[in-house]
């Protein structure tokens, strides 16, 4: 026997201190983003150490702040592996977020952490915090690790302070979720009888979703395994982001700009200046317009039934922002775009789903929509929107719903409602334009599919897009992203801190239906449709079947 190997010296794992909670920061992976969020975070942490503090523990922080950097946040997947080396594995560990982060660099630590974990963030729209939360507990869910979540303004109203006490006290915190139930029987209706068609159409035939590069932003939670995928007649396309530079480099200028003629004449409204580095240029829009024909070339090359396009990372640092292509393809009235020898309208008439940051829980959910409400004859146009804050007005719990920059003009009542506006520089150093406005009123099916236990689930439910006075409108914008398009959206029967529990996706999905009775019609028709497929149906709220 050989006495020449080399076996690994693994280091001595902390052990847990009594009364020790360790705490840790996952961040973007964009510096700019990092150093312009921490002095948010910075108060946030501080607030929740007062709390803890309070409460006969005491908080240690398992990552310095780095002065070269500017900011104290993980930035990598690799700085969390490192990180996590440093926590006792039995320790209690808050992971505490007031800003976007990317789950990944916290996951791997987090998976074969031991001790409770608890996920906190503050309830502000400043920086997407609430946001970073439910994409890091739904890729907690997915990945099967437990955990306990908690939002607070700052830590010191009383429901808040509960919460934590009980989690430091037992490691776990429960929360009300007596709003979910799972699908019961389904009525014989012909709106369950067309989701059932619909379903045995979609197993039959298949549909393709093309990927351009999968997993954005750490979102594990928005990645669907094929395995799980497949059997509901759903494949992927791997597509890659630079074959779509490569298509925009081959649409002339011409065409690019046949694409804002039309957009003008529409009525949109394109806020442009000339400083390339703060403002929305003329030559940027140029650029995402030939993003948006070269996207339905290729889906036509590859005959696609919804394309998703990550851009956040590489991309980023390529070309100007990707939504503004990506509101247009959800809409059904759109710039026409021919194929490369002009013989055939690509598309026509209806929308191509774009799944935004090619989350592919929003492509099955768009991909369905799409189909049942095209079957009834409404406006398929359905969008994600992140799940970014809210606050009552006049009695009701009104939900900030603001997707991080385009939705399909016909949720704004047509494209003459519509605006387009310089994508915030700390996210977008290229620029580029939204699709911008506030969603029209109207009642709303809203979803999610997500996975949980190793299989496919769905929330389905009803809201009302509401109409708030515009000053109301715009101290949300400004207490928000004021550039990105905003629905102040009423969930029928789902209150605040239950949706905040049980959601499990940083996303939500949303699609207008002509009034309220059309809109519980086209639920029932995609609970019948998901529960078919075989996707697990849970109903959320107030919801008529
Ligand atoms: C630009 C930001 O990173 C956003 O993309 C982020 O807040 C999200 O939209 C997350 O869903």
């Amino acid at each position: 026997m050989s006495s020449s190997y080399t076996f690994p010296v693994l280091a001595e794992q902390p052990a847990a201190e009594p009364g020790v909670v360790h705490t840790v920061a996952s961040g973007d992976l964009r510096l700019s983003a990092n150093v312009t969020c921490w002095p948010v975070q910075q108060r946030f942490e501080a607030d929740v150490e007062r709390a803890v503090t309070a409460l006969g523990h005491r908080v240690r922080r398992a990552h310095p702040y780095d002065a070269d950097q500017g900011h104290g946040f993980i930035a990598s997947q690799r700085q969390g592996i490192e990180v996590f080396k440093t926590i006792p594995p039995d320790a209690p560990l808050i992971v505490v977020e007031a800003v976007w982060q990317y789950s990944h660099h916290v996951l791997a630590g987090l998976r074969t952490h031991r001790g409770p974990i608890l996920v906190v963030a503050n309830w502000s729209g400043e920086f997407p915090g609430l946001v970073g939360l439910l994409g890091l507990t739904a890729s907690l869910t997915k990945a099967g690790v437990a955990h306990s979540i908690l939002w607070s303004e700052n830590f010191t109203d009383d429901w808040a302070v509960a919460g934590l006490r009980t989690w430091l006290e037992t490691g776990m915190l429960t929360h009300d979720q007596s709003h979910v139930r799972d699908l019961p029987a389904l009525p014989d209706t012909t709106e369950v009888a067309l989701g059932r068609a619909l379903a045995a159409q979609l197993q039959r035939e298949k549909a393709i979703i093309g990927v351009f590069d999968e997993g954005c932003m750490g979102m594990y939670n928005a990645i669907i395994d094929d395995e799980l995928l497949n059997p509901l007649g759903i494949y992927k396309e791997r597509l890659s982001q630079s074959a779509l530079v490569a298509e925009m480099n081959r649409v002339p200028q011409q065409e690019a700009q046949a694409v804002r003629d039309w957009l003008d004449a529409a009525g949109m409204t394109f806020h442009t200046g000339t400083d390339e580095a703060t403002e929305l240029t003329d030559a940027q829009l140029l650029s995402q317009f030939r993003m948006y024909v070269a996207a339905l070339r290729i889906a036509d090359d590859f005959g696609l039934d919804a394309v998703g396009i990550q851009y956040q990372q590489g991309l980023k640092d390529v070309v100007p922002a990707s939504d503004l292509a990506e509101g247009l393809l959800n809409n059904a009235e759109r710039p026409p775009v021919r194929s490369r020898d002009g013989a055939r309208e690509l598309y026509a008439g209806a929308p191509l789903p774009h799944f935004n940051e090619v989350d592919e829980g929003v492509a099955v959910d768009s991909l369905v929509t799409n189909r049942i409400w095209t079957a009834m004859g409404f406006d398929p146009a359905t969008t994600l929107h992140d799940i970014r804050w809210g606050e009552e007005y006049d009695g009701r719990f009104v939900w900030v719903m603001e997707i991080s920059g385009s939705v399909p003009a016909s949720h704004h009542g047509g494209y003459d409602k519509s605006w387009s506006m310089r994508q915030p520089p700390m996210y977008f150093p290229l620029g580029g334009g939204t699709l911008s406005g506030v969603s029209k009123p109207g009642e709303i099916v809203w979803s999610r599919v997500f996975i949980a236990d190793g299989i496919l689930h769905v929330d389905l439910g009803r809201g009302t897009a509401v109409e708030l006075p515009e000053e109301e409108t715009r101290r949300r914008l400004d207490a928000t992203t004021p550039q990105w398009p905003i629905m102040h959206a009423v969930l029928h029967g789902v209150d605040r801190d239950q949706l905040m529990a049980r959601h499990k996706a940083n996303h939500l999905n949303v699609a207008y239906a002509p009034d309220a009775d059309a809109a519980d019609r086209a639920l029932a028709a995609k609970a019948a449709m998901f529960a078919s497929l075989g996707v697990r149906v849970h109903l959320c709220g107030d919801v008529r079947i």
